[in-house]
């Protein structure tokens, strides 16, 4: 069976919305792996891994940057990248943060970077940005991004209201882009 393994780090549960929002949108052949308060991933999810179809690199934006907890993940798929068995493997990202910019884009970068030295093919978002006059955090890729599906959680939010309604719409559908690419 070929899979989608989503791996992705959240400290206070907001990511872990639009994860889930990414593996409902790309149905039942879509795993979640959340890598621990440690930067540590379990050894039947490192296997996932090395025998899924997509990889979905997932964290929050803090400072700018993945989590570190994610960057430790990061670190310890060099093992992988030393032989690039996770070569050609479709492989995409996303990222939420509290301001609407934020400087998700670096994080974005980050990932699709990792992708890249892993020899992954690199998935695109493939949505319009919502950005006109009456566009509201309830619409489709109101964030505007491209690289991946971006969702924004006030400050003072709580998982249940952020990420918003546009922000896991663009994230099911991402999934879903990316279950047809992989069918
Ligand atoms: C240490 C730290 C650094 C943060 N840095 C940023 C940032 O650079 N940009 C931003 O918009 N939000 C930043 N935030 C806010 C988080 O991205 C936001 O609260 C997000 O929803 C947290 O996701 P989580 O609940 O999955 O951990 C930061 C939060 C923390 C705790």
């Amino acid at each position: 069976m070929t899979t989608i393994e989503i791996v992705f780090t959240s400290g206070y549960g907001h990511t872990i919305k639009q994860a889930q929002a990414i593996a409902a949108g790309a149905g039942n052949t879509a795993r979640l792996w959340q890598i621990d308060e440690n930067g540590d991933l379990p050894e039947d999810g490192w296997q996932a891994l090395d025998h899924a179809g997509a990889i979905i690199f997932g964290s929050p934006t803090y400072m700018g940057a993945p989590m570190w907890q994610f960057k430790r993940f990061a670190d310890a798929s060099s093992k992988r990248w030393m032989t690039q068995s996770w070569s050609d493997k479709l492989m995409g990202g996303f990222t939420n943060s509290a301001s609407t910019n934020g400087d998700k884009g670096t994080t974005m970068l980050y990932l699709a970077t990792l992708a890249a030295q892993h020899g992954g093919l690199w998935v695109s978002l493939g949505q319009m940005p919502a950005n006109a006059m009456d566009s509201t955090p309830q619409d489709t890729n109101w964030n505007g991004g491209s690289l991946g599906p971006l969702a924004t959680s006030p400050s003072d939010s709580s998982p249940d209201q952020g990420p918003r309604e546009g922000d896991l719409t663009s994230a099911r559908a991402y999934g879903a882009r990316i279950a047809r690419l992989l069918s």
